[in-house]
Parts: structure tokens; sequence; C-alpha cells
């Protein structure tokens, strides 16, 4: 039986998640929550085993179906082995990346089609869907550039699609927020972070303020 929360941050390349995922992480423990932070593709090492294999620059024949389900595959090894344990103990789960990014990247980018990607991860997910996602919006000229500026050391297969790519991501993680508003909030990421921040960590307190229950201690995770 879940006790605790499953918050997603997602968005496409550069738009700021793993920065404001780290600075909401450190004030929820702050504040007294048990957290657990976490990322996609990985998280547990089968699954950051097969993030090397998408990600590899050097896999360019790689088909988009076998993509799609690669994800899902470290998906669920990542939800049994790390997710559901944490969930069932009380945690509030932040993930960097989760199902939407396969919705955003395989079903509409690559143009498998949402529904079918949401079939497969369906499979892989079974009940689990993130009770909470922020959406971080950002013009991909502008995500690629924080990229590009900041040196940062991966640079994967995805990152060097051509920005046409990075557009229809940007295109499906908007109609993913306008066909699920109750659960996926949309974040402006063009802004400072200290604005970004503010938002994300306003909106997650807002949540967890009506929906968690104190069941589960640090320890027990
Ligand atoms: N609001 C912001 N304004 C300017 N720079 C930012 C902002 N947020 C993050 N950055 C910088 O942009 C770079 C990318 O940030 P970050 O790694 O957090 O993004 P991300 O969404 O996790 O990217 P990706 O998913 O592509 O790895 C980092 O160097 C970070 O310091
Ligand atoms: C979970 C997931 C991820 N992706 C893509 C998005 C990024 O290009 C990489 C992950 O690396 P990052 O460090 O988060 O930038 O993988 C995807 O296409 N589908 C997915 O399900």
């Amino acid at each position: 039986m879940k006790n605790g929360r499953l918050i997603t941050f997602e968005g496409p390349e550069g738009a700021g998640k793993t920065t404001i995922l780290k600075m909401v992480a450190g004030k929820l423990r702050e504040m007294g929550y048990p957290v657990v932070e976490t990322r996609e593709p990985g998280g547990i090492p089968i699954a950051e085993k097969i993030r090397e294999i998408i990600l590899n620059p050097e896999h360019k024949e790689m088909d988009a179906k076998t993509e799609a389900l690669l994800y899902a595959a470290a998906r669920r090894q990542h939800l049994v082995e790390k997710i559901m344990p944490a969930l069932d103990g009380g945690a509030v789960v932040l993930c960097d990346r989760f199902i939407d990014a396969s919705l955003a990247y395989q079903g509409y980018a690559r143009g498998i089609g949402i529904e079918a990607v949401l079939m497969i991860n369906r499979f892989a997910v079974e009940q689990t869907m993130p009770d909470l996602t922020l959406y971080f919006d950002v013009e991909p000229e502008t995500g690629l550039e924080r990229i590009r500026k900041n040196f940062r050391e991966e640079v994967n297969r995805l990152d060097m699609e051509n920005l046409s790519f990075h557009r229809l991501v940007r295109e499906g993680y908007l109609l993913l927020a306008d066909t699920y508003p109750d659960r996926i909030r949309k974040i402006d990421a063009h802004r400072t972070v200290e604005a970004v921040y503010s938002d994300a960590l306003r909106t997650v307190c807002a949540y967890l303020e009506r929906h968690w229950k104190k069941t589960g201690t640090s320890e027990s995770l």
C-alpha cells in the first residue's frame, strides 16, 4: 500500500530540472520530509547500464521503437527496485524525468504516437503514475544554449538531435500539460533560477500540505 508521493520533474534539454530538483529536495529535507532523489533513465545499476546503451552517441542506428522499449525497461526496473519501496516507506520521491519524457520524446517527437508509447509504459509501471509533475517549459534554443555555455560533461545521443526534434519535444510536453492539467503544472523556466525555484517549491509544498500524511520516517527508507 503506497504511503508516499511521486513527484516528477520534466522538460526539454537544459530547462533546469536537475538544478531545481536538488534545491527543492534540500528544502523539503529541512522541512522534515523524507525525500528520495532519483532520475531516469537510471537511478539503480541496471537502469544506469541501459542509460549508457540508449544515450551512447555511437548508437546512431538505434530504432525508435527499440529506444522506447529500452526506456520502458529501465523504468520498470527502477520502479520495482527503488521507487515502489520508497513510496511504500512513505517517502516523497523526486524523480528527474519519468513517463512523460517517453510520451514527449518517443511518442510525439519520434512520431511513434503518444497512445502506443503510453501502452508499453502502462505495462511497465502498472498503476504507478506520478502524483504531481512539474513541467519546466523552455524554448529549445534557450535550453540548448545553457548546456553549451556551461560545458556539461555528458553530451548524449538525444542532445545531438536537430533543433526541429527539440521543438517537437517541447510541443509534445505542452500537449501533455494541456491533456493532464490536474497532474502537470507548467512552470516558466526562461526566468532566473531563483524565480523558477520559488514557483516550483510553492507548487510542491501546496501539494504536499494537502496530500501527504506523515507515516514514514527517513530512517525506514
Ligand atoms: N533558470 C536558469 N537560468 C540560467 N541557467 C540555468 C537555469 N537553470 C539551470 N541553468 C543552468 O543550465 C544548465 C542546465 O541545467 P540543468 O542540468 O539543471 O537542466 P536539465 O533540465 O536537468 O537539463 P538536461 O535534462 O538536459 O540534463 C546548468 O548549467 C544550469 O546551471
Ligand atoms: C526518461 C527519458 C529520457 N529521455 C531522454 C531525454 C534526455 O535527452 C535523456 C536523458 O538525459 P538527461 O540527463 O535527463 O538530459 O533521455 C527520453 O527520450 N525518454 C525518456 O523516457
